[in-house]
């Protein structure tokens, strides 16, 4: 009989990719009490491999299928490029344990990868789109779960996910793309941000240490203030805004520049390319 790990998780979870987006997952379970022992990553690099059993004390496989065998939960975590491949390395296994099956790649969709793993068994396939803010259980998840999931499944998911933060369910799997744009890829603009943010402060003359403080404390009180306060941003916005002041002079500037337009143009870019890449690794 298999005992519950703190997180009350009997299942083994084989990880196939440990690369940035599965460090900081692994991070968030090890740190929510999972049991490492029940985690396993397939990496083909030596020395990611070592970093992981070092760092969390997971088990580490150098190929996919050992790492697999006898796991309960798949969550793959390879680049879109290389799933089609490492899916059909797996067909077989995949098709003799019926895993529950979670992907996190942009793009690719429950029927490429149902597909892909091959043979007439339909699997239950959730697809999930996380955030490297799980690294510190501060992450966001979006989940879209494929016809063969059950209820239990979609639980055991759920609670998967949660070590990374909070999770999303999302009905249309189309919408996939607009998540990963929004929150996939989300933390990446607001370090853009931080950097830019930390580039002009130098320039009206900060020192380097000041700025970086500021603007790390800035958008962190801001950011929680988002998340605490039932005030939506534009009012939040606006308790900043003095009529004539600094801040109306910064905002104006954003707005002759296009920001709104901007930031949409560049979700419509991500989105755009989350599609392209289930159409060019298919
Ligand atoms: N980095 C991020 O913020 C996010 C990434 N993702 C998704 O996560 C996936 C991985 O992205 P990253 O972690 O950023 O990339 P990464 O390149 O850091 O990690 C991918 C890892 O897969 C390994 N790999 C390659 N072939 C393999 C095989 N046959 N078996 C096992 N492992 C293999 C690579 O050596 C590498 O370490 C991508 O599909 C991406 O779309 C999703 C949400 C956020
Ligand atoms: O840039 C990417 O394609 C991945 C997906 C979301 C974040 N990183």
């Amino acid at each position: 009989m298999t005992e519950p790990t703190p997180s009350g998780s009997t299942d083994t979870i084989a990880f196939i990719g440990g690369g940035n987006m599965a460090r900081s997952l692994i991070g968030g379970l090890v740190a929510r009490g999972h049991d490492p022992g029940r985690i396993r990553v397939a990496e083909p690099v030596e020395s990611l491999r070592a970093a992981l059993a070092t760092d969390f004390g997971v088990q580490t496989f150098e190929h996919a299928r050992d790492a697999c065998d006898g796991a309960t939960q798949w969550l793959l975590a390879v680049k879109p490029q290389v799933m089609r491949q490492v899916c059909m390395d797996l067909a077989p296994v995949a098709q003799a344990q019926s895993p529950l099956v979670l992907s996190v790649a942009a793009g690719i969709t429950a029927g490429q990868l149902q597909r892909w793993l091959g043979g007439s068994r339909e699997l239950a396939i959730v697809r999930a789109m996380p955030n490297t803010p799980a690294l510190l259980g501060a992450g966001v998840t979006g989940l879209f779960a494929s016809a063969a999931v059950d209820a239990t499944q979609r639980k055991a998911s759920t609670q998967l996910l949660a070590a990374a933060g909070t999770t999303v369910w999302i009905d249309d799997e189309a919408q996939m793309d607009a998540v990963t744009a929004v929150s996939g890829s989300g933390p990446a603009y607001v370090f853009l941000l931080a950097e830019a943010m930390q580039q002009a402060g130098e320039s009206q003359g900060l020192p380097p240490q000041a700025a970086r403080a500021l603007v790390q404390q800035t958008l962190l009180g801001a950011a929680t203030m988002l998340a605490r306060l039932e005030d939506p941003a534009p009012v939040l916005r606006a308790r900043v805004t003095s009529p004539g002041g600094t801040t109306q002079a910064a905002i104006e500037t954003f707005e002759a520049g296009g920001f709104q337009e901007l930031v949409g143009r560049a979700i419509a870019a991500a989105t755009h390319r989350g599609r392209e890449l289930s159409a060019t690794n298919d």
